[in-house]
């Protein structure tokens, strides 16, 4: 990461989600990317701790496991802006086109549209930190599955050997879960070792047909609670 910037990942248990705190040292706005609405309370109150004051509230995709936290951050931090990948209907301040870059005092985030998890996720890239906060779209030795919100395999397939694959090996990944208590990985480790992504489009497609997951516990009450930004629908 950036000598300029703070940097904190942070974890919620209930649905294994990574929340992202970046924090300009010289201006003290901070963006958090993918916050959970059980840990806004930390969450916001560690912003306050380290002096910053969150100006943006990203997500990667509507999440299908969880509630954003973007809502309620709010209440926290007047005029916060919530963002979101411009593929997505759901509600949102700011809507993001695929190479939109977003600048918050010395943070420089670049957003990539990933497609294929779902049809609207984004990647966003810190090309001065050297990271990419991949959302549910590369996962450290998986990725997101394609069975639901318009997924498809050929096309997270693409997104990811054209729009991850092709940052520099050194760039570090930061997903938005996992599973197994791992927390990052590079370009590099994800081209060499990810079991799905070193497949053929062919292969990929099959494995990705036949994962056998659960459905999401949560997904039919997240789902229309992200479409409108965290908050119950009317
Ligand atoms: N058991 C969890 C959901 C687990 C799951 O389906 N995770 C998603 C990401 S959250 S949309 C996924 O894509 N997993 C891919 C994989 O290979 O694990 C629950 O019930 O919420
Ligand atoms: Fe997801």
């Amino acid at each position: 990461m950036s000598q300029k910037v703070l940097f904190r990942q942070l974890f919620e248990k209930e649905s294994s989600t990574y929340t992202y705190i970046l924090g300009c040292k010289r201006t003290k706005k901070a963006i958090i990317i993918d916050p959970v609405d059980l840990t806004v309370e930390r969450d916001a109150k560690l912003l306050k701790e380290l002096g910053l004051t969150l100006v943006k509230a990203l997500n990667t995709h509507v999440h299908a496991d969880h509630i954003t936290g973007t809502h309620l951050l709010r209440a926290h931090f007047e005029g916060l802006q919530t963002g979101l990948g411009s593929a997505n209907t759901a509600k949102s301040d700011e809507k993001f086109d695929d190479n939109f870059k977003i600048e918050v005092g010395d943070i420089n985030l670049e957003v990539r549209h990933t497609p294929g998890h779902t049809n609207g996720c984004v990647t966003y890239v810190d090309h001065d930190g050297g990271a990419a906060f991949t959302g549910d779209a590369l996962l450290i030795r998986g990725c997101g599955r394609t069975d639901f919100q318009e997924g498809c395999s050929k096309t997270l397939f693409k997104s990811v050997h054209d729009r991850i694959f092709s940052l520099p090996e050194d760039f570090k990944i930061y997903p938005a879960h996992d599973y197994k208590g791992q927390t990052s990985s590079s370009v590099h480790e994800e081209k060499q070792f990810n079991p799905r992504l070193t497949k053929s489009e062919t292969e990929f497609v099959d494995i990705m047909e036949n994962l056998g997951l659960a459905y999401p516990k949560m997904i039919d009450k997240a789902l229309p609670w992200n479409l409108n930004c965290g908050v119950e629908p009317e």
